[in-house]
C-alpha cells in the first residue's frame, strides 16, 4: 500500500499460500523450501460471491474450516524425559518432518544470530497462542509473569511491539508494558513512536498522546468503519444469544465471534448465523482465527502492512542493517510473514505444534518455547554487547 495515498485502502484478497509463493528464493533462508508440500492450506480464502456477499456456510465448506482452525494441543505432546512423546507415531512422524520445513528457532539459534550479527533486530510479535496459550475464555487469556518479564527484557535491547486481533486497550490490558508498541484490531489501530517518517504522511495518522501522556502516532485506518462495527457486534450478539458458548467480542475495528465453547453440532448454525448478517454488509469480510469467526473491514490493512508501517515509524524500514522477526501462530500472521519473506527482510516464526504450510522460515512449539527465544536473545544480544567493552 502507498503510504501517502490519500484514500481508504481497498482490499485485495490474500491469494491462498501456494508453493511458488513459498519458494520465493531469500539468502535469509536456511535450507529449500522446494520439500514436502502440507495439503492442509495455512491461508484459507473465503469464498465471496462477486458482489461481496458470502456464500452459504454449509455449501462452501466453511464447516471444514471451522473445524480445522484450531489443531488439538494434546496432539504431541512433550516428554520431558524422553523429548517427544505422542500418542500417535504418524503424527509425530508428520511433525518431525515438518520441522525440516520449518526448523525450530531455538536448534536454529546460531544460524539465526549469525545471520543477525551487526543488524539491529526489531521485533514483533502476535499475542494470543504466542505470548499466551490457548485457553476457553478469551477474557481469561493472561500472560504469565514470566512471560511479561521476558518481553520486558528483550524489549530493553530490541525495539518490540505486539501485532493482535484484539483490540488495542484490552491487550495492553493483558500485557501491560509501557516500554512496547501495540497495534490492535490486526494492526488496524496502531500507536506508534513520533519520528519524522513516511508513515507520518498518511491521512489517517495523527498526532495524539498515549496513556503515560508522551506524544504518539496514532493510526487508525479504518476508523469510518467503527458505526457499522458497532452495529453488526449489536447484531451479531443478538442472533447467537440462544447458542450455548458462543461470544461474540468487540475489538473495536473488528469483531470476533468465537465457538470454541459450542457444541459441534451447532458451529454451522454459528456460521450461518454470522453470514446471514454480513449479508448486509458488503463491506465487511470474514475470516477464520482459532475456533473463531473474525469479521473486519475490507481495506487493504493487516499485520503485514501494520509491521511495514511500524518499522518506518521506528526509521527501520528498508534499511540493510535491520533484520525484523515476527513471531506469531494465526492465519492473520501470515500476512506479516509474507511481508518478511517476499521482501527479504528477516524471518517469520510459526508458533504452532501441528504441522501447517507458513509463509514463516522458522518455527517454535508454544508459548513456552516462545519465552525460551526471547530469553536467548536477550542473552545473545547482551554478551555481544559485553564483548565490546
Ligand atoms: O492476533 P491474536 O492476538 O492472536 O488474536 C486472535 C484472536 O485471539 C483471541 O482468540 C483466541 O484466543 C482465545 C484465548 O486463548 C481463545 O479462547 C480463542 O478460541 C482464540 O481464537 C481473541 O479473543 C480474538 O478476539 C482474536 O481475534
Amino acid at each position: 500500500m502507498d503510504l501517502k495515498s490519500n484514500h481508504t485502502p481497498v482490499l485485495t484478497d490474500s491469494a491462498p499460500v501456494t508453493k511458488s509463493r513459498l519458494c520465493a528464493h531469500s539468502s535469509l533462508l536456511p535450507y529449500s523450501h522446494s520439500g514436502a508440500t502440507f495439503t492442509h492450506g495455512m491461508l484459507l480464502t473465503i469464498p465471496r460471491k462477486k458482489t461481496g456477499i458470502l456464500e452459504d456456510v454449509r455449501s462452501s465448506g466453511w464447516l471444514d474450516a471451522m473445524k480445522s482452525s484450531s489443531p488439538p494441543a494434546r496432539k504431541i505432546t512433550k516428554d520431558f524425559s524422553h523429548g517427544f512423546a505422542s500418542s500417535d507415531s504418524d503424527t509425530a512422524g508428520a511433525y518431525f518432518s515438518w520441522l525440516l520445513k520449518y526448523p525450530s528457532a531455538l536448534t536454529s539459534f546460531d544460524q539465526i544470530t549469525n545471520y543477525a550479527k551487526g543488524k539491529r533486530i526489531a521485533l514483533f510479535m502476535d499475542y494470543d497462542g504466542t505470548l499466551s496459550p490457548i485457553v476457553d475464555n478469551p477474557d481469561c487469556a493472561f500472560m504469565s509473569d514470566n512471560m511479561r518479564a521476558a518481553v520486558k527484557k528483550v524489549a530493553e535491547y530490541f525495539p518490540t511491539a505486539i501485532i493482535s486481533g484484539r483490540s488495542r486497550d484490552k491487550v495492553y490490558q493483558f500485557v501491560g508494558l509501557t516500554e512496547l508498541y501495540y497495534a490492535g484490531s490486526h494492526g488496524m489501530d496502531i500507536i506508534g513512536p513520533v519520528r519524522q517518517s513516511e508513515s507520518d504522511n498518511h491521512p489517517n495518522c495523527i498526532r495524539s498522546t498515549d496513556k503515560q501522556g508522551k506524544e504518539v502516532n496514532l493510526f487508525q485506518p479504518a476508523a469510518e468503519f467503527v458505526p457499522m462495527i458497532n452495529e453488526v457486534l449489536k447484531s451479531l450478539d443478538e442472533c447467537t444469544k440462544d447458542i450455548k458458548g458462543a461470544k461474540v467480542e468487540n475489538n473495536k475495528f473488528c469483531v470476533s465471534v468465537h465457538y470454541r465453547n459450542v457444541d459441534e453440532k451447532y458451529w454451522d448454525v454459528v456460521g450461518q448465523r454470522v453470514h446471514d448478517v454480513l449479508k448486509c454488509y458488503p463491506r465487511l469480510r470474514l475470516t477464520h482465527g482459532r475456533k473463531v469467526l473474525e469479521i473486519r473491514p475490507v481495506i487493504n490493512w493487516d499485520k503485514g502492512k501494520a509491521v511495514t508501517f511500524l518499522l518506518e515509524s521506528l526509521g527501520l524500514n528498508n534499511c540493510d542493517d535491520v533484520l525484523p522477526i515476527y513471531i506469531g501462530d494465526d492465519r492473520t500472521d501470515e500476512d506479516a510473514f509474507k511481508v518478511l519473506r517476499e521482501g527479504n527482510k528477516g524471518y517469520g516464526i510459526l508458533v504452532s505444534s501441528s504441522p501447517k504450510e507458513s509463509n514463516a522460515v522458522y518455527s517454535l512449539r508454544d508459548p513456552s518455547e516462545v519465552m525460551e527465544f526471547l530469553k536467548s536473545l536477550v542473552l545473545w544480544k547482551s554478551s555481544c554487547l559485553k564483548s565490546l567493552i
